[in-house]
């Protein structure tokens, strides 16, 4: 069996193709980065460590890599003939990997079972985002490709940070923590040999429990931990004040996710406890710049804090704390990341109101709009 797997980084090599490689796939991994490329492809194993209570070390063999943007020819030849294409690129990153899957599934046989193509990105159906770019690639002719693949969104979970210095090879340090929720309804029982994932029926619950838990804590705390000055991320949860606020946050979201699915409080409180220990693990190297990163698109209006606010919002719920995370997340300012330098930028020239609606979405007369106006506000306020 073989597994092409679009993003060689961290996720990719330290959770994605590890458990494709324990489902007893050879895995192909698809890059842009050539120096990572030629990485990998000068190893013939690479080892997991999953760092903090409960770790250990995982061996991962029986991969290669090939780059996409150099020889886009061979991942389609390497597509034709998988079983299996996952992504973990950036939501903002699959209309670009699009072309490539679709010039796959053309060039695949009809004779071959359908490739299983799942989406591991931190997004709400990132995998009904890739059909649908392949589908308008497709035009006329979809019926043929769908045919011959089979789309299944996902939700993935584990910490995987930027790697340490000086670590062998292409090797990942990862906490030990790890869930994969893959929806089986599309594969009509036939679902992949991934071991280590689960399948479920509905997969909302699932994305949305960790997208507005997981995530909104991970980058509640950067936010908070980078205007304090904090570079580590259990540095910035060991303050207080920032612990409170997260957890807060946190009752906010968990309080949406009871109205939509019915979850009781008891288990998210509980889900809240781990993931605190999670972002608590002193052995892991993660900073608040790669939590915060791209804060346009953290601020978007279905993401981690627009997405649980203006729902929280519309049911008459608490956003206190979610609206005090959003200011926090306005004050992120790094000259690395593209999406900070270009978020100060606007907020230095854009009318309250206007930035509001370009950033989240969220427009006049909606009952989260005022509140996020304050918080534009007094970011602009502290810049003048
Ligand atoms: N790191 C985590 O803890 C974690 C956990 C769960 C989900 N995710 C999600 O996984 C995705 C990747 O995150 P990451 O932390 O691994 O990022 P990363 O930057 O470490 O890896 C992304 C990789 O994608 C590659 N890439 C970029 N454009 C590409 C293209 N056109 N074709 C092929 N490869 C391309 C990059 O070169 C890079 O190697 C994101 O959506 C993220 O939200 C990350
Ligand atoms: O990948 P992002 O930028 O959407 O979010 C940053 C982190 O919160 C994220 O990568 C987590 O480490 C991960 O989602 C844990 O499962």
């Amino acid at each position: 069996m073989k597994a092409v797997h679009f993003g060689a980084g961290n996720i990719g090599r330290g959770f994605v193709g590890l458990l494709l490689h324990e489902g007893g796939y050879e895995v192909v991994f698809s890059d842009v980065a050539a120096p990572l490329v030629d990485a990998i492809n000068a190893e013939t194993s690479y080892t997991v460590h999953a760092v903090g209570d409960g770790g250990g070390d995982t061996v991962v063999t029986g991969f290669r890599a090939v780059n996409s943007q150099l020889d886009p020819q061979a991942v389609v030849d390497e597509l034709a003939t998988a079983d299996v294409a996952t992504t973990a690129v950036g939501p903002n990153i699959l209309r670009f990997i699009a072309p490539v899957i679709y010039a796959g599934l053309v060039a695949r046989s009809a004779e071959l079972p359908p490739l299983a193509v799942m989406a591991c990105e931190n997004a709400i159906r990132a995998t009904d985002t890739l059909r649908d770019e392949i589908a308008a690639l497709a035009g006329a002719g979809w019926p043929a490709v769908a045919a011959k693949a089979v789309f299944a969104n996902t939700a993935v979970d584990r910490i995987v940070p930027g790697q340490p210095e000086g670590q062998h090879g292409v090797d990942v340090t990862v906490e030990p923590f790890f869930e994969w929720a893959i929806e089986q309804g599309p594969f009509a029982g036939a679902v992949p040999s991934i071991p280590g994932a689960h399948f479920v029926d509905d997969l909302t619950p699932y994305i949305e429990r960790k997208l507005f838990t997981v995530n909104t804590g991970h980058a509640s705390t950067a936010y908070f931990g980078a205007r304090a000055g904090i570079e580590r991320i259990s540095d910035a949860l060991a303050d207080p004040e920032i612990l409170a606020a997260v957890r807060s946050t946190l009752e906010e979201t968990s309080a949406v996710l009871i109205a939509r699915h019915g979850f009781t409080a008891e288990e998210l409180a509980d889900y809240r406890a781990t993931i605190l220990r999670r972002f608590q693990n002193p052995e892991l190297p993660d900073t608040v710049w790669r939590v915060g990163r791209q804060p346009l698109r953290k601020l978007s209006r279905h993401e981690r804090f627009v997405g649980p606010a203006a729902d929280a919002a519309e049911r008459g719920l608490s956003v206190a704390a979610l609206l005090g995370t959003v200011g926090a997340a306005l004050a992120f300012e790094t000259a690395d990341d593209p999406e900070a330098v270009e978020l100060q930028e606007l907020l230095r020239t854009t009318e309250a109101t206007a930035l509001v609606t370009r950033v989240t979405g969220i427009e006049a007369g909606h009952p989260l709009f005022d509140g996020l106006v304050a918080a534009v506000t007094t970011r602009q306020a502290d810049l003048a």
